[in-house]
């Protein structure tokens, strides 16, 4: 909630504006605070800079306290293509920070999966009937496929071989999208999602833009790719989504692939940090969404219940792997 705070009082920006670290009155100078909350900024700035998003510079007692960014605190600048705040600013937003209030609550009833704030569709359907949330989280999804596109499309390179069209199933705004199409010019990228996310956008390049239902029909291609999605359904759904997605990929005889971009859980390439990221991520799945986060085992019976035959896991995307699931 602190670096939400500082967030929203554009705190990073106010830093980085700064030529060279920036002491504690020009701080409240530049960011257009009363003088009076200096003392409570300080104590705002001390916590956020023993989070790591700011160094805090003093080499003597009587020297002033200075700040400046931190490699994690320039992720919070709002115009960095690498932006990493718009992600928090959701998971705290009221809307996603409430239902833990009712968490131990839930874990006394009996009636178990999915009655949190409501599973399944019915979770979609609320975001498109709160605009101000919808543009927040559309906004953070964008942002995120901006600070992992440049590592997809180098990195894992390989997976996009031979591929000449491309469908992003749910892919939001089209930001992944739009960036393989860049990186791959041959290549014909389109994007599903819900007609409210996509309205207003226009087709452009070699991007265009497919209103529908994942679960009734998803164009066909030689790769559909799955970025950030399958955590948010039970197995259930996602055996569906799969099913759909191995019908794309394999019409008129062709075998494609379908291309996950999420978590492995407990993926042996990872430290004990980023495992902790994951079964936090987990938990909001499971408390928000109705989601979860799967190891590799839960991967593996998923992939065998939609039909297909076999996988192959690159951890190329730090706590997210690029999994090629083939028919
Ligand atoms: C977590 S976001 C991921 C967006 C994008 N793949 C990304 O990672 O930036 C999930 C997306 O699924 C979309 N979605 C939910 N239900 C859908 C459905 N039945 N058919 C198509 N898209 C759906 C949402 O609108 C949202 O854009
Ligand atoms: O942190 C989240 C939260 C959601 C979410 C929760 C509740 C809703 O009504 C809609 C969405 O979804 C997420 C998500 O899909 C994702 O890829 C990352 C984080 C979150």
């Amino acid at each position: 909630m602190s670096i939400k705070c500082a967030i929203q009082l554009g705190l990073p920006e106010a830093v980085q504006a700064h030529s060279g670290p920036i002491s504690l009155p020009d701080l409240v100078s530049s960011m257009g605070l009363p003088p009076a909350k200096a003392p409570y900024l300080r104590r705002l700035l001390r916590l956020v800079a023993n989070s790591g998003f700011l160094s805090l510079h003093k080499q003597n007692d009587d020297d002033v306290e200075r700040y400046s960014l931190t490699p994690a605190g320039r992720l919070l600048l709002r115009h960095n293509p690498f932006n990493a705040g718009a992600l928090l600013l959701v998971v705290l937003d009221p809307v996603l920070a409430e239902p833990f209030h009712h968490m131990s609550a839930w874990f006394r009833r009996e009636e178990g999966d999915g009655d949190v704030v409501g599973g399944g569709k019915m979770v979609w359907e609320y975001v498109a009937s709160d605009p101000e949330f919808s543009n927040l989280f559309n906004d953070a999804m964008a942002r995120d496929s901006g600070l992992i596109a440049e590592l997809v499309v180098k990195e894992g390179k390989s997976a996009f071989d031979g591929v000449v069209s491309l469908v992003d199933v749910a892919g939001g705004t089209g930001n992944m999208a739009k960036a393989i199409a860049e990186a791959f010019p041959e290549m014909t990228c389109t994007v599903l999602d819900l007609p409210h996310v996509l309205s207003g956008l226009e087709d452009g390049g070699n991007v265009k833009y497919v209103a529908g239902d994942m679960f009734e029909s998803i164009p066909a291609a030689d790769a559909v790719l799955l970025k950030w999605i399958m955590h948010d359904w039970s197995d259930e759904n996602c055996v569906k989504i799969l099913k759909k997605c191995r019908t794309a990929v394999t019409s008129d005889g062709k075998a494609g692939k379908v291309i996950i971009i999420d978590m492995v859980v407990g993926n042996q390439s990872l430290d004990e940090k980023l495992v902790g990221i994951q079964y936090a991520f987990d938990i909001e799945m499971m408390v928000c969404i109705s989601g979860k986060e799967r190891n590799e085992e839960e991967w593996a019976k998923l992939f065998s219940d939609a039909g297909f035959s076999s996988y192959h896991i690159n951890p190329i995307l730090g706590t997210r792997a690029l999994i090629q699931v083939y028919p």
